[in-house]
C-alpha cells in the first residue's frame, strides 16, 4: 500500500519567502513598509538624484580602484599615450593615464565617476534647496537636516580627496592651495601640515592617504549617514504641498510598492543613462593634456571642480593682509577667508534651529510652505545663494577676465562689493517678489482667474472675463498659515510687580517681527470678502 501526501506544496517562491521570514521576520517589515505612502512631486526627485549618483560614484570608483595604483613613486612612462613617452611621473598619474588610454572602458569609468560626483554634488545642493525653501527642515526633521548638511560638507571633501588623486598638475595645484590654507592657522597651520604630508609638501605620502581616505573613510561614513537619512526619510513620512485632503496627519500619494518601486527604478537607469552619455561625450579632467605634478609649476587657468569654487573665490578676492605678532607672521588674507567657508557652511547647519528659536515655532510641519508665503525665510535662502554664487565668481575671476575681457582687478573689485551688497539687495528684492505674488494670489482668490476673453456689454463698456478658481485651488492658495510674532510681556505682571525682560527676550521678540511682523505677508482674502464679491454686486 502506498501513501500519498495530500498536503499541496507551496510554489517554490512562497517557500523562498517563508524561509526567510522564519529568520529575518520580513513579512512583518514588508507589511509595515510596502504599502507606504509617498506623495508626488517633481521636486521630492532631487534627493533620488542624489541616491542614485551616489551609487554610480560607488560602483565606476570600485572599477577605477581595480587600476589605480595609490603611489606617488617616480616612473618613467612607456604607455600608449605618444606624448608623453619618457616622462617622469608618479606612479599615481601613470595608472590614471593607463586607466584613461590602455583599460578598457577605462576612461568612460573615469568620467563616468567625475561626472557623476559634479552631478551628485549639485543635486544635494538643488535638493536642499528644496528642503530650505519649501520648509521641509522644520520639527520633526531638524535632525536630518543635519544628517544631510554633513553629507554636503563631506561629499565636497571627498570630490576633493578624489580629484588630488591622479597627481596632475591640476590637482596638484589644488592641494598645494589645501596646504597654503592649512599653513595659515595659527601656531598649529605647520604641524598640522607636516603630519599630514608626512614632512614637508608634497612629500611622497599625501596620495596613499588621500587613497585610503577617498575611497574608505569618507565613502564609509558617508554610506552610513545616508541609510539614516533615509530610514529617517521612511520614519518620518515625507512631506507634501498643501492640497484638498491633505493635512499634516496624513499622507496622498502612491503606495511604495508597485508605484514607487518601478518609478525609482525607471529614474535610476535615466540618471545612470544620462550620466554616463555626458561623460561620453564631453571630456573632463584631461590630465594627459595637463600632465604630471610639479611643485615648481602651476598652469593658467587652473580650477578647481564647482563646489570648492566658494572657497576659492574667498581666497583670491581677499586683500593679503599679514601681520606679524611677537615674531610670528599671521597670514590673514588666508585666514579669515578659511573662517568664513565653515562658517557660510555652518549658518546652513543651525538654520532650522534658529528659525523655530526666533519664531517660537515648536509644532510639527507636515505640510510644506510655498515659498512665497514664508518671505523671509526665503528671501534668506536667496540672500545666501547671492553671496555663494558671487563668491564662486570670484573663484573663476582669471576665466571671467579672459573670456569676456574685464580687467581681472575690477572683477576682485565687483566680488568684494559684491559679496556684502549682492545678499543684502537679494533680500529686499525677493520679499517684494513674495508679497507680489502672495497679492496676485489674493487677487485671484477674490476675482478668479484672468480668462482672456474680452466682452463687450450692451452699453459698450468692454470687460475681461474673469474665471471663479475650482475649489482645490482656492483651498490650495488659502490653505498657509499667517503666524503672528512673539510679542513682549507686559511690563507688570497681574499683580502689579515689574517684571523683567532680559535682553536675549528682546532680541528674540525683535527677530521675530521681523521675521513674521508687519510688511511681510499680505493678509489672506477672508471667508467674509470672498463672499460679499461673489455673492453678486462687484464680481465681473
Ligand atoms: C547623499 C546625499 C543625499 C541623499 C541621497 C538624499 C536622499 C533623500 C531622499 C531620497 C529623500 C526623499 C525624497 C525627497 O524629498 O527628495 C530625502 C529627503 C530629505 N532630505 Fe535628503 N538626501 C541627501 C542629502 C541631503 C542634504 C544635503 C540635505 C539638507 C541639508 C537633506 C535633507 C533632507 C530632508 C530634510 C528630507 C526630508 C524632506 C521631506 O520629507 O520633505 N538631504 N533625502
Ligand atoms: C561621494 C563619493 C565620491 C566622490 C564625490 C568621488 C569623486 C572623485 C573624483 C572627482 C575623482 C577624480 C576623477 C578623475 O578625474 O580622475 C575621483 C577619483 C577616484 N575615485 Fe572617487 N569619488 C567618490 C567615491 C569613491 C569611492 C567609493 C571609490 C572606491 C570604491 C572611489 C575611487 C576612486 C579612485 C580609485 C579614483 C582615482 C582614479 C581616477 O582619478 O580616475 N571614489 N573620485
Amino acid at each position: 500500500m502506498s501513501t500519498t501526501d495530500n498536503r499541496r506544496k507551496a510554489p517554490a517562491g512562497e517557500r523562498v519567502a517563508d524561509w526567510a521570514d522564519g529568520r529575518l521576520g520580513i513579512y512583518s517589515l514588508a507589511k509595515a513598509n510596502m504599502r507606504k505612502i509617498f506623495p508626488d512631486h517633481w521636486s521630492f526627485m532631487l534627493g533620488e538624484v542624489c541616491l542614485y549618483s551616489f551609487v554610480i560614484i560607488i560602483l565606476t570608483g570600485v572599477y577605477l580602484t581595480l587600476f589605480f595604483h595609490p603611489s606617488m613613486n617616480e616612473v618613467v612612462y612607456h604607455g600608449s599615450y605618444v606624448p608623453m613617452q619618457g616622462m617622469h611621473m608618479s606612479e599615481a598619474f601613470k595608472s590614471t593615464v593607463d586607466i584613461s588610454f590602455d583599460v578598457r572602458g577605462g576612461l568612460l569609468i573615469r568620467q563616468i565617476h567625475h561626472w557623476a560626483a559634479l552631478i551628485f554634488l549639485a543635486g544635494m545642493f538643488v535638493h536642499m534647496m528644496r528642503v530650505f525653501f519649501t520648509g521641509a527642515f522644520r520639527k520633526p526633521r531638524e535632525i536630518n537636516w543635519l544628517f544631510g548638511f554633513l553629507l554636503f560638507v563631506l561629499g565636497m571633501f571627498t570630490g576633493f580627496t578624489g580629484y588630488s588623486l591622479p597627481d596632475d598638475l591640476l590637482s596638484g595645484t589644488g592641494v598645494r592651495f589645501m596646504e597654503g590654507a592649512i599653513l595659515s592657522f595659527p601656531i598649529v597651520g605647520t604641524y598640522i601640515s607636516m603630519f599630514l604630508f608626512g614632512g614637508e609638501f608634497p612629500g611622497s605620502d599625501f596620495v596613499p592617504r588621500f587613497f585610503s581616505i577617498h575611497v574608505l573613510l569618507l565613502p564609509g561614513i558617508m554610506l552610513g549617514l545616508l541609510v539614516a537619512h533615509l530610514i529617517l526619510v521612511f520614519y518620518h513620512k515625507h512631506t507634501q504641498f498643501p492640497g484638498p485632503g491633505r493635512t499634516n496627519k496624513n499622507v496622498v500619494g502612491m503606495p511604495l510598492l508597485p508605484v514607487y518601486m518601478a518609478k525609482a527604478g525607471g529614474f535610476f537607469f535615466l540618471v545612470f543613462g544620462l550620466i554616463a552619455a555626458i561623460a561620453a561625450i564631453a571630456t573632463i579632467n584631461p590630465i594627459w593634456a595637463i600632465g604630471p605634478y610639479r611643485p615648481d609649476q602651476v598652469s593658467t587657468g587652473a580650477q578647481p571642480d564647482w563646489y570648492m569654487g566658494f572657497a576659492e573665490g574667498l581666497i583670491r578676492v581677499m586683500p593679503g593682509w599679514e601681520i606679524n605678532v611677537a615674531g610670528h607672521t599671521f597670514v590673514l588674507g588666508v585666514f579669515i577667508p578659511m573662517m568664513i567657508f565653515p562658517l557660510v557652511l555652518a549658518a546652513i547647519a543651525v538654520y532650522p534651529f534658529i528659525e523655530s528659536w526666533v519664531t517660537g515655532d515648536k509644532r510639527e510641519h507636515h505640510l510644506l510652505d510655498r515659498p512665497r508665503n514664508a518671505p523671509t525665510r526665503t528671501a534668506f535662502g536667496v540672500a545666501w545663494l547671492t553671496a555663494y554664487m558671487v563668491m564662486m565668481i570670484g573663484g573663476g575671476n582669471d576665466l571671467w577676465a579672459t573670456h569676456f575681457h574685464l580687467s581681472i582687478n575690477a572683477i576682485t573689485w565687483f566680488v568684494r562689493i559684491g559679496f556684502f551688497v549682492g545678499p543684502v539687495l537679494a533680500f529686499i528684492a525677493t520679499r517684494r517678489i513674495c508679497l507680489g505674488l502672495q497679492r496676485r494670489d489674493k487677487d485671484k482668490v477674490l476675482h478668479g482667474r484672468e480668462s482672456g476673453i474680452i466682452k463687450r456689454l450692451p452699453h459698450g463698456e468692454f470687460v475681461e472675463v474673469h474665471e471663479p478658481l475650482s475649489q482645490e485651488q482656492l483651498h490650495t492658495l488659502t490653505a498657509h498659515e499667517q503666524p503672528k510674532p512673539l510679542e513682549l510681556e507686559p511690563e507688570v505682571d497681574e499683580n502689579g510687580v515689574a517684571r523683567k525682560v532680559g535682553a536675549t527676550r528682546k532680541l528674540r521678540v525683535k527677530l521675530s517681527k521681523g521675521f513674521y511682523g508687519e510688511g511681510t505677508h499680505i493678509p489672506k482674502a477672508t471667508a467674509e470678502e470672498y463672499h460679499e464679491i461673489t455673492s453678486g454686486h462687484g464680481h465681473h
